[in-house]
């Protein structure tokens, strides 16, 4: 063979050798190392592993229930979770591209992973193609950073300094009050899609809170945002092929224009020539407006949906605040009721669906030996809604549940678990009972004919077609 060829085809068996090295060889290694430990799954596919199958499944998943009272939304919101843990088991291996990730469902391993400090455990890269949404903040650190960002994070939503902000949040919820007694009119009662609305209280609550604006101000930030919501889930369900956001596909034209955009409204705060801070306020923009709106808006729907408890909470706020004054500091923890409504609203429509984690050296979980960057995946809606946790009714809304202790620590953890657990989860208990307590005091709720129960994944759990709730006065 000439010496030229043998150049040439040399680095292209070198290339071929180490492609199949990583993308055969060494997955089918780890799918065997847990075969052998009795954990099962979906067979991996070279190179883009499980995800055609999980995208397939999403598209399939048509939750459409005729059933309000249908709280069984693990199929519909993680449809490849609950295929597969039906058919492997609770714990199961899948791909997600040539990375394995391991489903856990057993409360004792989440704990152990989430609550971990000994440094076995770190993020999951975060994908590229997420930055523009959360951008560089507290949610995509690790290590040094992400502790020195936590710490100021935790000073600046303390609960001293939320309870001061408890007058802004009510004067937020009140202005939107103000509009639905305006659409209203002379009319008894009325229906208001309250998905759409709470968003925009929720982002007002943020605004004003945490950057001393308002939901007007911030609305083009929002906005943007959410095109950003629709471009991250769609590429969310497919495998992030390096160097792809590069390319001036249609898709990533759009992103470049609206990561421009965001950053050029954010752009007051370069003054302090802190590029941290712009990636931080668009992680808490996104974060306090998106899972509060959407706790909220299930917290109306199933209270809309379940008149007795609905009586029994607004009793409760009337005994605590009165029939017309308004929630304060120092009542909201009277507010017992509100408060275990809101929590099994968390469990039965937890914003979000699972937590992950990966491994970042060789670790043995309960029995099993886990080699180094195996992604978890914590398989939070399911957990919340097993029927060995819960019991047979796990489905069933009974706020009463959480009068009793919890059985485990991680069986119910909407806000995560450990020192990475969520930064607003304080400020999104008030807002939540804030608002629920002030709503509930003045109208009574209907689920609308119009409403359509089909509860779907698009970054958090949210209602499809809206929340469309009659509101009558009080
Ligand atoms: C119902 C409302 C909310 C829910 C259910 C929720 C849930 C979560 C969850 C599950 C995590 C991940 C924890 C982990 O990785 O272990 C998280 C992290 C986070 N959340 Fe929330 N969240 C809510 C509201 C908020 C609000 C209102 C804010 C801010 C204003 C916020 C800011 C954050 C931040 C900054 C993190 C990252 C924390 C860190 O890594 O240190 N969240 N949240």
């Amino acid at each position: 063979m000439p010496l030229f060829l043998f150049l040439v085809l040399l680095p292209l068996l070198v290339i071929l050798l180490k492609f199949a090295y990583s993308l055969i060889w060494v997955p089918w290694k780890i799918q065997r190392h847990f075969q052998r430990q009795g954990v099962r799954g979906p067979g991996y596919r070279p190179i883009f592993g499980n995800a055609a199958e999980i995208r397939r499944l999403y598209s399939e998943a048509q939750p459409k229930s005729p059933d309000l009272t249908d709280n069984d939304v693990v199929g519909s919101v993680t449809p490849f979770y609950y295929r597969w843990s039906r058919m492997y088991g609770k714990n199961f291996l899948y791909w997600f591209g040539p990375k394995p990730r391991l489903a856990i469902a057993d409360p004792e391993m989440i704990k152990n992973v989430l609550m971990n400090t000994s440094g076995s455990f770190g993020r999951v890269p975060q994908d590229p193609l997420s930055k523009p949404l959360f951008a560089q903040g507290l949610v995509g650190l690790d290590g040094d950073q992400w502790a020195l960002h936590r710490r100021i994070a935790n000073q600046a939503f303390s609960l001293e300094r939320i309870q001061s902000w408890v007058p802004d949040m009510v004067a937020s919820i009140m202005k939107r009050l103000e509009k639905w007694e305006d659409s209203g009119g002379e009319r008894d009662e009325f229906e208001i899609d309250v998905h759409k609305e709470l968003h925009e209280v929720s982002a007002d609550v943020i605004s004003r809170t945490a950057f001393g604006s308002s939901f007007e101000e911030g609305k083009r930030i929002f906005d943007l945002q959410e095109e950003q919501m629709h471009l991250f889930s769609k590429a969310k369900r497919s495998v992030y092929i390096p160097g792809f956001r590069f390319l001036p596909t249609k898709d990533n034209r759009e992103r470049w224009r609206l990561e421009k955009e965001t950053r050029e409204s954010d752009g007051r705060e370069e003054k302090l020539g802190v590029e941290e801070i712009i990636d931080e306020c668009k992680t808490f923009y996104f974060a306090g407006k998106e899972t509060t709106a959407n706790l909220l808006t299930w917290v109306l729907l199933l209270l809309a949906q379940h008149h007795e408890w609905q009586t029994k909470a607004r009793e409760e706020v009337i005994r605590v605040c009165g029939f017309d004054r308004l929630p304060q500091a120092d009542n909201l923890s009277d507010l017992k009721l509100v408060t275990m409504i809101i929590n099994e609203t968390l469990r039965l429509y937890p914003p979000a669906t699972m937590i992950m984690r990966q491994t970042l050296k060789r670790v043995k979980l309960g029995n099993l030996d886990i080699p180094a960057k195996t992604q978890l995946h914590s398989a939070l809606i399911a957990v919340h809604h097993d029927p060995e946790i819960w019991g047979e009714d796990a489905n069933r809304f009974n706020p009463l549940r959480f009068t009793e202790p919890r059985k485990h620590i991680a069986s119910f953890f909407p806000f995560g678990l450990g020192p990475k657990i969520c930064a607003g989860q304080n400020l999104a208990m008030v807002e939540a009972k804030i608002i629920v307590a002030t709503i509930i005091q003045r109208y009574s709720l209907t689920l609308s004919p119009t409403y359509v129960h089909s509860p779907m994944l698009f970054i958090t759990v949210q209602p499809k077609y809206g929340a469309q709730i009659l509101l009558r006065r009080i």
